[in-house]
């Protein structure tokens, strides 16, 4: 029998998750029950008494529901690309149970109505937490600080707060937003790019971009602005967060940033783990991307620093493109990816299977640590959590020795703009539970599962 599959029909709030291994430890069954985990006991101890559904866990990895920082989910505006219910339905066949949706929407998530909106719909859609991402600036214009303060105190709580797409570039605003958002314990997740230093640029700043010809983007556009950030976050003593961190440079930043004592986090894209500059040559914008794809160097940077904590999480910074922004010529095509459908593959391929990180190394920087800072750690609503008896039922089931070829048609996202299409991949999201209603089940979302 196929691992996953499910073989005893039942209520669906009850399910017994059977010979599961959860992180580092010995096989178990576990009962998910009234939305958290019920019971924990060695493999082979636990029976259905007969309304519980029954998932046959042998070989899969338990691991605690992952959690995005960076998620472009589109709606409101652009619903042609991805919708909130698009977005979080791929997001949970990829194993995530909440995301950051990023504040680049149309309107911009610059008020409390907007975030609001965005919330409510993700919480009717059901599929995972949507926690949305405030604007820095009004209309992200770059000038006018927005009111974090409206946002964050509204029901959508808001803490992660983002120019995303464009750079807080201004000095003074992001002191103030550094500022700001001490009052209610938020971060400030910064789109590192010197903007005069990139004006044009179509790609990474380097051999390839002087043989193929397009104007370059140089390591130094975001290097100068993490140096910066991190003085500033030291200088008034706020959390800063740095979004796709690309460089050798900018690992080396961090590291020296957090030597200090500062508090600075930052993430990496599993494109950032995997794909070099050179895939330009063929001017498939498929690989266009802002920050660009690096060097061999800087992808072997960003590995260590991941496996050595430098860098703290893995953010998707899925960017879903229509069709007419993505095939065009490279110079005309949209900046940006589709990523949470093969997050996780991407990390087991780069980390786990090269034997740079384990499945506990995985939890930490695709779960617990993005919801640590995203502050979504404590409470019922939870995410991150180890999986202990009495936390909410955030479960995803891994099954790690799966290998598939990615085909960008066949995902759940409502846009095909994959840099993995035609790559084999190891590694498949077999279920997701969201305080212990599955959402994907044997692979698939659960159609129907609706909202709880
Ligand atoms: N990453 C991208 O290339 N594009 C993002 C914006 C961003 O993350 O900067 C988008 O919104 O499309
Ligand atoms: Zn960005
Ligand atoms: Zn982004």
């Amino acid at each position: 029998m196929e691992a996953g599959a499910v073989t005893t029909a039942g209520t669906t709030d009850r399910y017994l998750l059977r010979g599961v291994a959860p992180l580092g430890g010995e096989r178990v069954d576990m009962l998910l029950a009234g939305g958290v985990i019920e019971r924990i006991a060695p493999e082979g101890t636990l029976w259905s008494d007969g309304d519980a559904q029954v998932v046959d866990g042998a070989g899969l990895v338990a691991l605690p529901g992952l959690v995005d920082l960076h998620t472009h989910l589109r709606e409101p505006g652009r619903e042609d690309a991805e919708t909130i219910r698009s977005g979080t339905r791929a997001a949970a066949a990829g194993g995530f149970t909440a995301v950051h949706a990023m504040a680049n929407t149309t309107p911009v998530q610059d008020t409390a109505g907007v975030v609001e909106q965005v919330w409510r719909i993700g919480a009717e859609a059901g599929w995972v937490d949507v926690r949305p991402v405030g604007a820095v600036t009004v209309g992200l214009d770059g000038e006018h600080l927005a009111e974090l303060g409206s946002m964050a105190h509204s029901a959508a709580r808001v803490r992660v707060f983002s120019d995303d797409g464009r750079c807080v570039s201004d000095p003074i605003l992001m002191r103030r937003a550094l500022e700001y958002v001490k009052a209610f314990d938020g971060v400030v997740a910064q789109h590192a790019q010197e903007p005069r230093l990139t004006e044009g640029a179509q790609m990474n700043e380097g051999v390839v971009s002087a043989e193929i010809g397009l104007a370059g983007w140089p390591a130094v556009a975001e290097e100068a602005i993490i140096a910066r950030d991190v003085l500033l976050a030291e200088h008034v003593g706020s959390r800063l967060h740095v979004c796709h961190l690309s460089t050798a440079g900018s690992v080396d930043l961090v590291r020296w940033a957090k030597g200090r004592g500062i508090d600075v986090t930052a993430e990496v894209t599993p494109h950032h783990l995997l794909l070099t500059d050179d895939l330009a040559r063929g001017y498939d914008p498929r690989y266009k991307v802002n920050p660009p794809l690096r060097t061999a160097a800087d992808v072997e940077a960003v590995r260590e620093g991941l496996a050595d904590g430098t860098i703290d999480v893995v953010a998707t910074d899925h960017a879903p493109h229509t069709r007419e922004d993505k095939d065009c010529e490279w110079a005309a095509a949209a900046f940006g990816m589709t990523g949470l459908e093969t997050a996780l593959s991407v990390v087991q391929h780069t980390m786990v299977d090269t034997g740079r990180m384990t499945w506990v190394d995985v939890a930490r920087v695709l779960s617990s640590t993005p919801a640590r800072i995203g502050r979504i750690d404590t409470g019922p609503h939870a995410h991150g959590r180890p999986l202990d008896v009495g936390e909410p039922a955030n479960i995803t089931l891994v099954d790690p020795s799966a290998v598939r070829t990615v085909v960008p048609t066949e995902q759940h996202t409502a846009s095909a703009n994959s840099p993995f299409g035609g790559r084999e991949l190891p590694g498949r999201v077999v279920a997701t539970f969201l305080r212990g209603r599955a959402t994907v089940l044997d692979g698939a979302p659960v159609d129907g599962g609706g909202a709880s």
